[in-house]
């Protein structure tokens, strides 16, 4: 959408955002070395979940932190580009920006770290030790 036609309206409006959407998730998956990182576990995860024949309840809790996962991961993406487009001369400023958006993304990855380690521990511990 132009930034002329912010003020149309309805389902064509709807359906371009959608496209930009599409846009910037591209972007991020072809140019964010974490965020290919992310696709692969999360590959892994769903994969082993399959296997393991995870209850739905499991399912819906690994769906709710990979979704937080990317979304987060996104999110500090774009916090790059706008820093970048600011200013991409050193500045304290610009570096505090960034490590707290990375802050973001790591401390949510400890918490799916904790939470991955609670759904798959017990199978596995089923699996090797019984
Ligand atoms: N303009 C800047 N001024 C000061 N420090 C910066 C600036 N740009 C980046 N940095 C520092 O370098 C780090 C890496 O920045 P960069 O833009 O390369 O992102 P990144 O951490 O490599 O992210 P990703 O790997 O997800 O692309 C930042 O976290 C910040 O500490």
């Amino acid at each position: 959408m132009g930034l002329s036609d912010r003020n149309q309206r309805g389902f064509r409006r709807l359906l371009r955002s959608f496209v930009f959407a599409a846009h910037g998730l591209k972007h991020v998956i072809k140019y964010e070395q974490n965020m290919q990182i992310h696709l692969i576990c999360s590959i892994v995860v769903f994969a082993v979940a399959w296997w393991l024949t995870l209850p739905l309840e499991h399912w819906l809790v690994l769906l709710l932190v990979i979704g937080g996962m990317f979304s987060l991961e996104i999110m500090n993406t774009a916090v790059e580009r706008t820093v970048d487009l600011y200013t991409e001369e050193f500045h304290p400023l610009a570096k505090r920006a960034k490590d707290v958006a990375a802050a973001a993304v790591f401390v949510y990855g400890v918490f799916a770290v904790i939470i991955g380690i609670l759904i798959f521990g017990p199978p596995f511990i089923q699996i090797l030790f019984y």
